[in-house]
């Protein structure tokens, strides 16, 4: 990297550390965005000046809330709620909410930072937040998760509304928790609105927003391979996580003729060497959605399979890596092990999975890499169709919303292309994704002038 830009790069990133130190993943985030951004304010005129980019890290609002709740012996719990809502230059705030004890406002503001280029990259009119609390919804009675939901609602919807802020579903946040949100919102504002996206089928829900995350992620891979003349057709899967993002992928996988042989979730990993098949992802399904069981379960039923505690999947040999579990759950060794297993694609699932050093890795390599803002935007993106329904009081079929999606991922691909192509003619899909999804925004910004 030319010396101007490199100094440009860290005299920008000196700042935010100034102001967010403490916040490792919001760095990481930034940082990433920032080397492949920076250089491309510098060759365009019209961003100069702006400090466009400085603005575009500074979350228009950050709200943090107490939780007040009472669980099932009677004693009274408190959380720690939060929204960012971080930028609504081109539609109202939109991203998910996560439930998890690892919750907290770097966590979310680098969600909601990604969010931003990813609901640019969408196409469709949508500004970028995030949020969720430090609650566990694991080994809750569904009564504690009601009540917890309920009083987090209480709070929330003074700041949300279907026209300023729509969130959705994330980790520890699926249909059941939507629904407890949902009805409490109703409840409050006495008006049935699509304030929420991942709603039920009977209640303003989309078709298709459920498979939506994981088919989008294997529809960008499936764009990246024809690209290289290639395709799933008998590849070898490795996939990690076992939740939403996970199961969807695995199923997408499946019908385009490749073999899935893991699945995770936090303690541990399952390889079954003959394949995850349609009936034992069902069961999964039925495990992980319904039961509420750990993953290391799956070898009661299947016991040709091997469990492997509190290890990741990456040293399993394939072609293909979806990572659809967490944040920075693939790091630099793990990246070289998968390389040297002979791995041509890895499409994020999750958000951010890839460390740092494991992105150069890949890109090293000159192997097939998707960043989870471009190849997980078919959730939200899904979630934009959710609201374009509501608005006109319809519901599209499961096949013209799954048409919208392959073509709005393969829009998305298209983009990437046009800004991540590198001299020698090879696509870097990161500064694609980065640049595509910086220019719409920043434009608007722009247009609107310094508000
Ligand atoms: N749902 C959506 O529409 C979208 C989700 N995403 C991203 O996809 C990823 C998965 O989300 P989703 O499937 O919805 O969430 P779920 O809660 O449905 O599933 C999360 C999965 O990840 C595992 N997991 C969570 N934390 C860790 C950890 N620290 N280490 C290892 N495994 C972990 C969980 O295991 P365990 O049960 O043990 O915690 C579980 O298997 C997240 O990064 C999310 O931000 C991105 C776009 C949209
Ligand atoms: O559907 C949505 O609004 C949110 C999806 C989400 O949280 C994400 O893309 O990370």
């Amino acid at each position: 990297m030319e010396e101007n830009i490199k100094s440009k790069i860290d005299g920008f990133m000196q700042l935010v550390k100034q102001r967010n130190g403490h916040e490792p993943e919001f760095l990481q985030a930034v940082q990433e965005v920032a080397e492949t951004v920076i250089p491309y304010i510098i060759q365009h005129d019209i961003y100069h000046g702006k400090n466009i980019l400085l603005r575009m890290v500074e979350p228009e609002r950050l709200i943090s809330f107490r939780v007040s709740w009472v669980d099932d012996n009677g004693e009274i719990q408190v959380n720690r709620g939060y929204r960012v809502q971080m930028n609504s230059a081109i539609g109202p705030y939109k991203g998910g909410l996560r439930f998890h004890p690892t919750v907290n406002a770097s966590i979310l503001k680098f969600l909601a930072f990604e969010q931003v280029f990813k609901n640019s990259l969408t196409t469709l009119p949508m500004g970028g937040g995030k949020g969720g609390s430090d609650f566990d919804p694991k080994g809750k009675s569904d009564n504690e998760v009601m009540r917890f939901c309920h009083a987090f609602m209480t709070e929330l919807f003074r700041h949300i509304g279907h026209n300023t802020d729509v969130p959705a579903g994330d980790i520890g946040v699926g249909a059941r928790e939507i629904g407890f949100m949902f009805g409490m919102y109703k409840k409050l504002k006495n008006s049935f609105t699509g304030v929420l996206t991942g709603k039920g089928q009977s209640w303003g829900g989309s078709l298709i927003r459920p498979e939506a995350t994981g088919y989008g992620a294997v529809y960008f891979a499936q764009n990246m391979l024809q690209r290289k003349g290639d395709s799933f057709e008998g590849k070898t899967v490795v996939i990690s996580g076992s939740g939403n993002v996970a199961q969807y992928a695995a199923e997408k996988s499946l019908e385009l003729g490749a073999k899935v042989v893991t699945l995770s979730d936090s303690a541990g990993y399952i390889y079954d060497k003959e394949g995850i098949d349609t009936e034992k992802l069902k069961f999964v399904m039925d495990l992980k959605n319904n039961r509420r069981g750990r993953i290391k379960e799956y070898l009661d039923t299947y016991p040709n399979a091997e469990y492997f505690e509190g290890e990741r999947p990456w040293s399993v040999k394939c072609d293909i890596a979806l990572p659809c579990a967490t944040q920075n759950e693939l790091d630099g060794d793990e990246a070289k092990q998968l390389i040297k297993n002979g791995c041509m694609c890895v499409a994020e699932g999750a958000n951010m999975p890839s460390t740092a050093e494991a992105i150069h890795e890949f890109q090293n390599a000159k192997i097939l890499f998707a960043p989870g803002k471009a190849s997980n935007a078919g959730g939200v993106a899904t979630s934009g169709l959710e609201m374009s329904q509501n608005a006109l009081r319809m519901s599209w079929s499961r096949k013209e919303v799954d048409e919208k999606l392959k073509d709005i991922m393969e829009d998305i691909h298209d983009s990437c292309v046009e800004y991540g192509k590198n001299d020698d003619g090879s696509i870097d899909y990161v500064k694609g994704a980065n640049i595509a999804g910086f220019v719409k925004v920043a434009d608007a910004m722009l247009a609107q002038g310094i508000i």
